[in-house]
């Protein structure tokens, strides 16, 4: 038996709809809900992310303006460009393309974005009402894992949930997202002993390490359903993710792919949150 596949391109297109039938009944009272994405510097990458962030504005209905500067931009003139865009009505969603160049302290910048507008999740006060189940954004990445169990119905309550990997980004803010839903939480990291011990006892599993193979299919529960968040090249130059897809999938029950698993959702919750940004201006 292989897993099941959950399929983030799928499950996003379903929710951008939602998105835009609710853009459309805000439109209707004369909001149009807005993002600013701002991107410094010309790290290729960044600028695909980018592009797609507001392509996929563009395909539900909302408004998005990207602001591109120059790698040599100072800290003082992105946290003016930041506090206008706090100021500006027309935006209700700010989103830093993150890394930010080495001269520019991204946590400053973060901190200056207002936590009405923080869409990315990113700013302390974002976690602070996540790790207290108070209303605020929480971050794309590992809101979108948690849509993906809630597609496949898939009840938390009382289960072993396995993250692999700490960041701010990904793995903290996971870590309490499945707690939140009564999960008994693991977080393993780089200085973990002996991974494949506690992930053999995992019933769900998020990879979120960023490096190739982190997960194999030796280290699954039967049954077990695996998220990957990784974004890596294998040899061949080609999108993979930290689980090892081909051996885990004849293991798990259920598993996302990589690409058009975790990623196009990221993007969805972007979406989601700028449009809830939007929604409590209007009330
Ligand atoms: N302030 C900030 N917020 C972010 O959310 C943020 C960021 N900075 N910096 C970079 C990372 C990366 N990230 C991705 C989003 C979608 C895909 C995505 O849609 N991936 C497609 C494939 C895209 C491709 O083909 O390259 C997929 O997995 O199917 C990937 C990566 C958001 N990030």
């Amino acid at each position: 038996m292989t897993a099941q596949m959950i399929d983030g391109n799928a499950l996003s297109k379903q929710l951008r709809t939602e998105v835009a039938t609710r853009a459309q009944a805000l439109k209707a009272k004369g909001i149009t809900p807005g993002l600013a994405v701002v991107l410094v510097g010309d790290n290729p990458a960044s600028q695909v992310y980018v592009r797609n962030k507001v392509k996929a504005c563009e395909d539900s209905g909302l408004h998005s303006v990207l602001e591109k500067y120059d790698a040599t931009m100072t800290e003082a003139d992105l946290l003016a460009r930041v506090a206008a865009l706090n100021e500006d009505p027309s935006i209700h969603g700010i989103l830093v393309q993150l890394p930010l160049p080495a001269h520019i302290d991204a946590q400053k910048v973060i901190e200056a974005i207002s936590p009405a507008k923080d869409v990315d999740g990113f700013h302390i006060a974002s976690a602070g009402a996540l790790m207290t189940g108070m209303p605020g954004f929480w971050p794309c990445t590992p809101y979108g894992c948690m849509k993906m169990l809630e597609s496949i119905g898939y009840d938390l309550k009382g289960k072993h949930a396995v993250v692999i990997g700490r960041s701010n980004i990904v793995g903290k803010p996971m870590a309490l997202m499945l707690l939140q839903k009564d999960a008994t939480v693991t977080v393993a990291h780089s200085r973990t002993q002996n991974l494949k011990a506690l992930t053999l006892q995992a019933d769900v599993v998020v990879a979120a390490v960023g490096k190739r193979n982190v997960l194999t299919a030796d280290m699954v529960k039967p049954g077990a359903v695996v998220l990957d968040v990784g974004m890596n090249r294998n040899d061949e130059g080609k999108l993979c993710g930290d689980v090892d897809f081909e051996g885990v999938k004849q293991v798990a029950s259920h598993i996302t792919p990589v690409p058009g698993g975790v990623g196009p959702m990221t993007i969805t919750m972007l979406l989601v949150n700028t449009l809830e940004a939007a929604e409590r201006v209007a009330i």
